[in-house]
This record gives C-alpha cells, sequence and structure tokens, in this order.
C-alpha cells in the first residue's frame, strides 16, 4: 500500500466538507478497503461540563451529525484533562474501558472493538476520533500505525467543522435577535397615526402614493407633529418593510465622528478604531434610511451625502473598497431649506435631490380636531405603560381647555402634557390645570386651520359634545345609558360619526 496516497486521499475527503459527518462517511468508506471498521465517530470533551458529546456518526449507509452527551467519571475526566500529545490506543472491547464504557452504552456499542485517537492540535486537546468495527479484537498495530498519520487532518477538520457550526448557530441567533429587535422596533414606531383619516388626511394619501416607490421623501413639519411617525409609514407599507429602519439624528452626531458614524470604518483606520464597524448606511442596506433633522447636517457630510446619494455606494473610513448600498432615504426638517438655500448653508443640489417627494406634516393647531383623539390614544398608552390598573376620567371642560391651547410642541407637547397629568391626577379626573389660557389668548394660530379642512368648525363642536356626553356615560355608546340615547341618534349612525371625527369606541376606548 502506498501511504503517501493514502494520507492524501483521506485528509481529501475528511477535509472535503464543513458538513463533518458527511466528510467522515466518505472517509469511512474509503479507509474501510485498509483498516476493518464499520463505523467512524467524533466526539467532543467539554471540559467544564464533564461531559463527552458525540457529535458525528458513520455507518457504511450514511453520515449523521448528532449531540449525544455522555457525562464521565472524575477519573477518566483526569485521565483526559492530563493528555497533551497524541495517543491512540486499541480498545479490544469498548464496554470493558473506564473512558469508553459510558459513551459506547450510549451509542449500543459496547461489544464492539476500536481504534480510540485523542485529536490534538497545537498541544490543544480538541476531541476524539473512533474508529469502530463489530466484533472484539479486530485491529492490530499497522492500523494503528495509519490511523496515527491522519491525526493531524483529523484534528483540523473537526475543529473546523466545530467553528463552522458555532458560527451558524452565533448567525442564527444574530438573526432571530435582528428580526426580534426590527419588529419592537417596528411596534414601538409602527404605533397606530391618529388623525390619519381626518387631520393627516391629506399626508396619509401622499404616504400610499409615494410608499411602494424607492423615491426620496422630505418631510416637512414643526418640531413633534409626527415626522419620524410617518417616515416609519412610509417604510411599512413599502415594499422595504421587512429590511431594516434606520434613522440618524443629524443634529446629535458630532462632526468628528459623522464619517465613521455614517459610512463606519475599518479596524485601525485612526487611534480608538479597534474593530471594522460598519455605518448607519451599511445597517440601512436592503431598508430605509430616515435622515432626521437633515438641516443640522454640517457643509462637508452634505457633500458626502450627495455623493452617496448619487453613485449609491460608500467608503468606509481607511477603507479601500467601496461598497454598495439599496437605500431608500427619508429626510426631514423642521427647518425652512429654502431660506438656507439662500444664506447658503443648505447645498442645493443636496436640496434638489432630497425633496424629490415632499410632504408637509401640519402643526396640531392647524388640525385641532385630531386633539381629542390623541388624548385619547395617550391617556390609554402612558397608563398601559405607568400600568395603571384603570383608565383615568377626564375632568369637565379639559378637552376645551387643551383645544384651545396652541401647542408650538405639537404632538410632542401634547404627549408630555397627558402623561404630566396622569402622574398628578392620582386616580382624579384629568384638569390639565397647567394648560395655561393665558397661552391660548396669544394664539392666533389656531384660526387658519379653521379654513382648510372640512366644514371644521361644526366637525369640532360636534366632537366636543359626542366626547362629553360619552364622558358623562361612562364611554357607553348603546343601551338605556348610552351616549346614542341622549343624543337621540342611532347607535350605529353615532358609531359612524365617532370614526369619522376620530373619536375612539368600543375595544379602542377602552
Ligand atoms: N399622528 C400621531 N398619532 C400618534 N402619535 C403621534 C402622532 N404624531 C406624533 N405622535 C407621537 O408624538 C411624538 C412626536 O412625534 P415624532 O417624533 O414623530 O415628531 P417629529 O416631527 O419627528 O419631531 P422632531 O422634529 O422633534 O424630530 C412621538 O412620541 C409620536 O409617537
Amino acid at each position: 500500500m502506498d501511504e503517501k496516497n493514502f494520507f492524501r486521499e483521506v485528509t481529501l475527503r475528511i477535509c472535503g466538507s464543513l458538513e463533518i459527518e458527511k466528510a467522515l462517511w466518505e472517509c469511512l468508506l474509503y479507509i474501510r478497503q485498509f483498516i476493518p471498521a464499520s463505523h467512524m465517530a467524533f466526539h467532543v470533551y467539554h471540559r467544564d461540563l464533564g461531559i463527552i458529546e458525540t457529535v458525528a456518526h458513520a455507518t457504511t449507509e450514511t453520515g449523521k451529525a448528532l449531540s449525544i452527551r455522555t457525562p464521565i467519571s472524575p477519573k477518566a475526566r483526569r485521565q483526559i484533562e492530563e493528555q497533551r500529545s497524541v495517543r491512540v490506543r486499541l480498545i479490544d472491547r469498548l464496554g470493558d474501558n473506564a473512558v469508553t464504557r459510558p459513551v459506547a452504552r450510549q451509542l449500543g456499542a459496547l461489544n464492539l472493538s476500536a481504534i480510540v485517537m485523542d485529536l490534538v492540535l497545537e498541544r490543544t486537546f480538541l476531541g476524539i476520533l473512533s474508529v469502530l468495527n463489530d466484533g472484539e479484537n479486530k485491529f492490530d498495530d499497522i492500523h494503528i500505525r495509519l490511523m496515527r498519520c491522519l491525526n493531524e487532518p483529523f484534528a483540523i477538520a473537526l475543529t473546523n467543522s466545530l467553528r463552522f457550526r458555532e458560527l451558524s448557530h452565533l448567525r442564527d441567533l444574530l438573526a432571530d435577535d435582528n428580526r426580534y429587535l426590527q419588529d419592537e422596533l417596528r411596534k414601538m414606531a409602527g404605533e397606530e397615526i391618529i388623525g390619519a383619516d381626518f387631520g393627516l388626511r391629506g399626508v396619509m394619501e401622499l404616504v400610499r402614493q409615494v410608499a411602494h416607490l424607492d423615491s426620496p421623501v422630505l418631510l416637512l413639519g414643526e418640531t413633534g407633529t409626527g415626522k419620524e411617525v410617518v417616515a416609519n409609514a412610509i417604510h411599512n407599507l413599502s415594499l422595504r418593510k421587512d429590511g431594516p429602519f434606520i434613522k440618524v439624528n443629524c443634529g446629535a452626531i458630532p462632526e468628528n465622528l459623522m464619517d465613521s458614524e455614517l459610512f463606519g470604518h475599518e479596524k485601525g483606520a485612526f487611534t480608538g478604531a479597534f474593530s471594522r464597524k460598519r455605518g448607519l448606511f451599511e445597517r440601512a442596506h436592503g431598508g430605509t434610511l430616515f435622515l432626521d433633522e437633515i438641516g443640522e447636517l454640517p457643509p462637508e457630510a452634505q457633500v458626502r451625502l450627495l455623493r452617496v446619494l448619487q453613485e449609491k455606494e460608500i467608503d468606509r473610513v481607511g477603507g479601500s473598497n467601496p461598497i454598495r448600498v439599496d437605500i431608500r432615504v427619508i429626510a426631514a426638517t423642521h427647518r425652512d431649506l429654502e431660506a438656507m438655500l439662500t444664506q447658503r448653508r443648505f447645498r442645493e443640489d443636496l436640496y434638489f435631490r432630497l425633496r424629490v417627494f415632499p410632504i408637509s406634516i401640519p402643526p396640531l393647531r392647524e388640525r385641532i380636531a385630531d386633539l381629542p383623539a390623541l388624548v385619547q390614544h395617550f391617556i390609554q398608552k402612558k397608563s398601559r405603560d405607568m400600568k395603571l390598573d384603570r383608565l383615568p376620567m377626564l375632568a369637565p371642560a379639559a378637552i376645551d381647555r387643551l383645544m384651545a391651547y396652541p401647542w408650538p410642541g405639537n404632538v410632542r407637547e401634547l404627549e408630555n402634557a397627558v402623561e404630566r397629568a396622569l402622574i398628578l391626577s392620582r386616580g382624579k379626573p384629568l384638569t390639565f390645570s397647567d394648560i395655561r389660557p393665558r397661552a391660548c389668548e396669544q394664539a392666533p394660530a389656531i384660526q387658519p386651520e379653521l379654513k382648510q379642512t372640512e366644514s371644521p368648525a361644526l366637525d369640532i363642536v360636534m366632537a366636543r359634545h359626542i366626547r362629553r356626553v360619552l364622558d358623562m356615560c361612562g364611554g357607553r355608546v348603546e343601551g338605556p345609558r348610552g351616549a346614542a340615547l341622549i343624543l337621540d341618534i342611532n347607535p350605529s349612525t353615532l358609531r359612524k360619526r365617532m370614526k369619522k371625527l376620530g373619536i375612539p369606541f368600543g375595544r379602542k376606548a377602552r
């Protein structure tokens, strides 16, 4: 027999696949020509657990990946742990040996004879290979010599496949974590848009028109109007909805970190770059990048952003190869970008690139009819967050007080006001007494909205009245103590009208 050829052929087979069970099977079929083997198995020793895990087993029919874990005695553990060099042993009957007996019992191999070889690489004990045959006393010294020369290829194959298995496992875990976190983000961000059928109806129509395209969208609106909520809605209605939604607050990244945050960096690109880092653009690959506060982007970063939008490629800091990114960009700002153009604080070319499809989100004071529904929404949301066991009621006239206030901080300010009121109320009806009427008097801005919505004044009065009656009826619409009876209206007509006015009912109202 040509031993060099034997070594080569076995090495090719055992290192030929990262699926160790498949490689082991191929090996067995070849080795059988020279060594009387009917089974082969790989075992791994877990020092911390004191167990031997059989990870692959091959017969002449097939190879299987396994995870059979066998606890071993302290004596056998000591014996294994002292092992530092290659050792090949011939065992005439596996059932007679203290170390092999428990493992052989699990495999139903007590009466088999075996060559057992410890796999050691760079003085590290990795595991055990067993070559088995039915019946006792099947192997001799020639077989042992042949197996000994194969120690390294078997050790390399086992370690590679275990690493591959671990990486695949970690990759699955990461993918699972990622799915979970994206779902959580979606739940947090993709919450119900209050006023979608009313004050934001026009906005939502535009959202539906543009969502399925890849065109950039520019969201304009005062702070707190819901630009991020709308950006999320666009993402969730788009074909990219299963991809990431990555938000970049352009005003919050220090200028010296801007490049590495947006585009990532290679290991060692600068002091402190200890490992490679993917930037936010790369993370958004296959999804949507939401560039919030785009008006705060420094001039140099504007140039680089424009390049990415044009070329759809990024360069990591310290990297030499451009990386292609497939992203949809939604930008938002509360600033007057056109004024910034004339002051040369925002690049015209970037502006036109982003402003393909602008959507203006009206301030809350211009869609004040949405306020009662928003208040209900936030009462429910915050009560849930604060784990209150009962939903607090609104004090009479509370809604009037809120509707008369101009809300310069828009929906966010309202959300905070509700949270504050819930903390202060201690179970009593919410009065919103800190929302000052004086502020309302300074609120000429309430008027323009009245011209914008369909017969808004009547809607507002109607919504207010329905809410008041609903409050009196404890939220009941139907029945002898329901609001429909007091309002002298059919309950289903009342529900339809409430829907139109954005007043929640049924489970939503609770
Ligand atoms: N229509 C809406 N329905 C429900 N919640 C809303 C709505 N609009 C805004 N919100 C809530 O109000 C808060 C502020 O909204 P958001 O962050 O989207 O505003 P923004 O315009 O992006 O603000 P900024 O300009 O300060 O970044 C968020 O908690 C959001 O969930």
